[in-house]
């Protein structure tokens, strides 16, 4: 492959330097507009060989496993961290900008909810146990290889003291050269632990990693999938003052900055709404917050979420009723019908979005919506459902809770003309 000349024109959606060639654009990572690079390509895709010409706006690493010069190889985790910090917050509200009006929105869009180093509670990392021991880290981009994490700036410090008792509780129970992947959350009690895409371990391998728990401090629980190993204590969450003792592996909002301020954007968009409905509510992020002034009907596929929801609202004093649903909302959103009772809807669905419940939404009556989002792209198909089924747009907010990557979430609020 020749070495190759480009100037950087943009920052694709992805974090990626955009220059143009004349069989289409070209994608190098680690790069800025205005930036020359010399660069090894294949076809769409290249790799920065030398950087030529330097961008204002870059500076340097906080990581040392971050770029194509990363320790160990390159990290998958941060795309961003060359990119000073007003640059870098623009980008990612552009992101969202750009996603809208490719769906033919243009509405007020905020600014960015920030986020920053040290902030992260919940990471899945990528794991391989090799002739040298375990390897625990992040894979590289679009590679099977994993990067070791010795440091790792965007993590919560309570994860980062955690990594050599998760490398010890790995080599216990991984008997194999397969790769697996551990989800942690940090909880207001301590570690949660789930390993996934590991063989079941012996009886002698679990009763090691059980005493190897109860010797490190600050490990709640152990699972593997959804078979708890040892849970010394049970991890829990304090939803503003609503105990919830959440399930193995479960999804939360990966940053307590975001989650307050997606909450409250919720709650303050649907005050005054006598019924709610939380779809796609896990154990109840915003369920519980809205219990406070509104009736609610929380649905997801997620069982065990929702027996965790159930549980925390009985162990609570002077909320509204809270009533749970689990449901398929792809293959059956709640219908129009359906929807009739509620005056007011938080939807907050996987990457995939949901199409299928904002076209019945699209026909329905509630008067205030709010989607909640993790993927700007299928936040811009949904949003234009509803936008022809009547409903406008009042705000967009972006928020950032995957600090120096491109990932960027948002939340919209709508009503109905
Ligand atoms: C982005 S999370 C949001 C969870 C919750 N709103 C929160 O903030 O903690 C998406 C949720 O959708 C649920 N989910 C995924 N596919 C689903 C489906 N087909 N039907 C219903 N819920 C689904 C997941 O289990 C997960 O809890």
């Amino acid at each position: 492959m020749a070495a190759e000349t480009f100037e950087i024109e943009r920052l694709g959606s992805q974090g990626d330097g955009i220059a143009a060639h004349a069989q289409g654009p070209v994608f190098i990572p680690f790069t800025l507009p205005g930036e020359k690079v010399k660069v090894a390509r294949e076809k769409s895709k290249a790799v920065m060989l030398s950087l030529l010409e330097a961008a204002p706006e870059r500076i340097a690493p906080a990581c040392r496993h971050f770029g194509p010069d990363g320790e160990n190889g390159t990290c998958g985790g941060c795309s961003l961290q060359h990119l000073e910090r007003s640059a870098y917050d623009a980008f990612k509200r552009r992101v969202v900008i750009d996603a809208l009006s490719a769906h033919g929105i243009d509405c007020p869009v905020a600014p960015l909810v920030t986020s920053g180093p040290g902030e992260r509670r919940r990471a899945s990392f990528a794991g391989r146990r090799t002739e040298n021991g375990i390897l625990l880290g992040f894979s590289s981009p679009e590679s099977h290889h994993i990067v070791a994490i010795e440091e790792c700036p965007v993590l919560s410090p309570a994860l980062l003291a955690r990594l050599p008792a998760l490398k010890l509780l790995a080599g216990i129970l991984v008997s194999t050269s397969d790769p697996f992947r551990v989800a942690v959350m940090e909880t207001e009690t301590g570690l949660d632990i789930s390993f996934a895409g590991i063989k079941a371990p012996s009886e002698k391998r679990r009763q090691a990693a059980t005493r190897a728990v109860m010797t490190v401090k600050g490990i709640d629980r152990l699972a593997i999938g959804d078979e708890i190993i040892v849970e010394p204590v049970k991890p829990e969450l304090n939803l503003s003052g609503t105990r919830v003792f959440p399930p193995p592996a479960s999804f939360a909002q990966a940053t307590l900055g975001a989650e307050a301020a997606m909450t409250d954007l919720v709650v303050r968009h649907l005050r005054g709404s006598k019924r709610v409905a939380d779809l796609f509510s896990g154990f109840g992020t915003f369920a519980l917050r809205l219990a406070a002034k509104s009736r609610v009907h929380a649905v997801e596929f997620d069982g065990p979420a929702l027996t965790a929801l159930d549980h925390a609202v009985r162990n609570r004093q002077g909320l509204k009723q809270v009533t749970t649903e689990r449901r398929d909302l792809f293959r059956r959103p709640l219908l129009p019908r359906e929807l009739a009772p509620f005056d007011g809807v938080v939807f907050d669905p996987p990457r995939a979005g949901a199409k299928e419940q904002a076209e019945e939404l699209a026909r329905s009556n509630v008067a205030r919506i709010v989607a909640v989002s993790c993927n700007p792209q299928t936040l811009g198909r949904d949003l234009s459902i509803l936008g022809d089924g009547g409903y406008s747009i009042d705000t967009v907010v972006p928020v950032d809770q995957f600090f120096w990557s491109a990932h960027v979430e948002a939340v919209a609020c709508l009503s109905r003309k």
